[in-house]
């Protein structure tokens, strides 16, 4: 897996973060080492799919990067025992949809049950969907559009259907914000990120990735009409939602 080595050289002018083909070649590394207990978050969110899957329907991951938690959510539908299952992954980069593509050939051939979309959420159709994944995404998504996506999931969700989302979050009190984010830089630390390497990224993210309160985030998905709001995992200042449709 290539090494995210994306800011450790000084930069003059920090460039707004962009998921470029640079970004997209060392993803992978990059969620690891970025994102606290990633893989574990995506094996969560592909269990709890399985449980909501519903014959006949589809599977959509929205902002699907290199589709490796598509993948989990592939695997975890078909230990459940389903025949057959489709699962969409929809992502507005073309460098992250070639890497998606490519990953879904090594490991399924010409039968993959994933199909990716180069298209953007805001855009996409989301038919016969019983569950909608967005993990580390919505962040990314400008504010002025947050409560209209939500919507438009919400609204092609099955009676019974789920939305998982996870994003890096604030605190509800600004001094617990700066705590909870120095202990994500501890974690960036001991993942082997240089203080040039945090500080520069922190630079790029600034006004791009744009996190909400745990309180704002869930009174989003209530305020949309989903029947309950529940948080399946919390480290700091990165929660894990699972809604409901009833
Ligand atoms: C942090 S990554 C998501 C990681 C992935 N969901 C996972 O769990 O491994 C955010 C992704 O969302 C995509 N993205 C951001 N805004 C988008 C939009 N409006 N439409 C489609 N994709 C978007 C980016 O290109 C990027 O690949
Ligand atoms: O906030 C940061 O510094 C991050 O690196 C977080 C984060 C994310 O949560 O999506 C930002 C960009 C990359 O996609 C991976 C991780």
């Amino acid at each position: 897996m290539p090494r995210d080595r994306i800011f450790d050289t000084p930069m003059p002018g920090v460039a707004p973060f962009v998921f470029n083909s640079e970004v997209a070649r060392v993803f992978d590394d990059m969620a690891d080492r970025s994102i606290p207990w990633y893989r574990q978050v995506e094996q969560m969110s592909a269990s709890l799919s399985a449980e909501f899957y519903q014959a006949g329907s589809i599977l959509y991951d929205l902002g699907c990067s290199t589709a490796t938690g598509t993948i989990l959510a592939a695997e975890a539908l078909k230990a459940k025992g389903f025949d057959s299952v489709s699962l969409v992954g929809v992502d507005n980069s073309p460098a992250m949809c070639q890497r998606a593509r490519e990953k879904l050939e090594e490991m399924y051939g010409e039968d993959s049950p994933v199909v990716i979309r180069n298209e953007s959420i805001e855009d996409t159709s989301l038919d016969k969907a019983s569950v909608i994944l967005m993990n580390y995404t919505l962040q990314f998504v400008s504010p002025l559009k947050r409560e209209a996506l939500v919507r438009k999931i919400y609204e092609s969700l099955e009676h019974n259907g789920i939305l998982i989302v996870s994003d890096k979050t604030t605190q509800s009190h600004t001094d617990m914000s700066r705590i909870f984010i120095d202990k994500y830089y501890d974690f960036k630390r001991a993942n082997g990120y240089s203080e040039l390497e945090i500080s520069q990224k922190r630079e790029a993210l600034e006004n791009v990735l744009i996190p909400y309160s745990v309180q704002e985030e869930e009174a989003l998905f209530f305020d949309t009409g989903f029947a309950s709001v529940d948080r399946f995992f919390c480290w700091y200042n990165f929660s894990s939602f699972i809604c409901l449709k009833r």
